[in-house]
């Protein structure tokens, strides 16, 4: 367990791609003082530098699929402890994507107090995603790796939120007794 983040509150961020997480994010943020840390941006960062290792992801990336688990954990580890003494809470965007995320994140880091779950039906993500395609300069905001994205995040993503739902802790509305308590 990384002591630094002992006392953390930590909200998870989980919906499928292009269903509004980053954009519920700012919101929260704007109104909370939350630090948001997003699993995409902290990968888009790595393949930024050019290092090998993100060169690796970029093609996993592309593919729709999921980037090895010690690397997405790794980096938002590192991110987490950087932002632990300034920060109010976390906002966790884009991770758990797979259930045993959830359980390597709990025993490395500590077990978070909320998921809040953003909830669009798939022809409403498509369209926002090929629209965000236009201006986002992102590899994977294509016709084809959005199909592919929308299958990894119902085989492998959808089963976070029953575990999490069967603890009681899974909102769709940010409450504001919620967050703010
Ligand atoms: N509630 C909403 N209504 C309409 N468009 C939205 C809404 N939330 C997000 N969008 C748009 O959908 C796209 C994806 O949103 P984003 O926050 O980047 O989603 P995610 O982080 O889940 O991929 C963006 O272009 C954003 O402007
Ligand atoms: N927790 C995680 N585990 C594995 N791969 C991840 C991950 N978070 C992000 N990725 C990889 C696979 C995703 O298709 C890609 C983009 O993630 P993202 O920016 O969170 O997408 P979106 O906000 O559109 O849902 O990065
Ligand atoms: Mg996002």
């Amino acid at each position: 367990m990384a002591e630094k983040l002992k006392n953390s509150k930590i909200i998870f961020v989980v919906g499928g791609p292009g269903s509004g997480k980053g954009t519920q994010c700012d919101r929260i943020v704007k109104q909370y003082g939350y630090t948001h840390l997003s699993t995409g941006d902290l990968l888009r960062a790595e393949v930024s530098s050019g290092s090998d290792r993100g060169k690796t992801l970029s093609a996993i990336m592309e593919r729709g699929e999921l980037v090895p688990l010690d690397t997405v954990l790794d980096m938002l580890r590192d991110a987490m402890v950087a932002k632990a003494a300034v920060s109010k809470g976390f906002l966790i965007d884009g991770y758990p994507r797979e259930v045993k995320q959830g359980e390597e994140f709990e025993k490395k880091i500590g077990a978070p107090s909320l998921l809040l779950y953003v909830d669009a039906g798939s022809d409403t993500m498509v369209k926002r995603l090929v629209k965000r395609g236009e201006t986002s300069g992102r590899a994977d905001d294509n016709e084809e790796t959005i199909k592919k994205r929308l299958e990894t995040y119902y085989k492998a993503t959808e089963p976070v939120i029953a575990l999490y739902e069967g603890r009681g802790i899974v909102r769709k509305r940010l409450l504001r007794v919620v967050i703010g308590g």
